[in-house]
């Protein structure tokens, strides 16, 4: 197991979770779409580092990134598994020739 799997089996524990003792319990508590966007503010977080060569604080806020993605797919029932096996699906395929694929 990964540290993104291990991640991934508390979240969903949350699930079932006091939203008053687990932050992660609150945020699944107030919906999908709140969780998407949580996802993308973290997102901007990151984004902004990068542009400010902050390396640092890159690595924090990607740490949040990963958080809030593996949150906003439990949200929505899609396993870590299966976005793994989809980047799996496409080692050895080059992106443009992947873009080329979806014509
Ligand atoms: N990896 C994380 C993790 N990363 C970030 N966060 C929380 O995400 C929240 C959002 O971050 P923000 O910077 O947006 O902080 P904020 O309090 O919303 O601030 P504002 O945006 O309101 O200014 C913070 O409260 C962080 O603590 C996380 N909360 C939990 N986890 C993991 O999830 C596990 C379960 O956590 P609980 O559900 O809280 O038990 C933990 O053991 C960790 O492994």
């Amino acid at each position: 197991m990964s540290v993104l799997h291990d991640l991934e089996q508390v979240i969903k524990s949350r699930k079932s979770a006091d939203p008053e003792s687990s932050w992660t319990a609150k945020l699944l508590a107030k919906g999908p779409e709140k969780c998407a966007e949580k996802f993308g503010e973290e997102a901007v977080e990151a984004i902004i580092a990068a542009v400010k060569n902050d390396r640092e604080n890159l690595t924090y806020e990607a740490a949040d990134v990963l958080y809030h993605m593996l949150v906003m797919l439990a949200a929505r029932d899609v396993p870590l598994d299966d976005v793994l096996t989809e980047l799996a699906r496409r080692q050895g395929l080059s992106g443009i020739a992947e873009k080329a694929s979806r014509g």
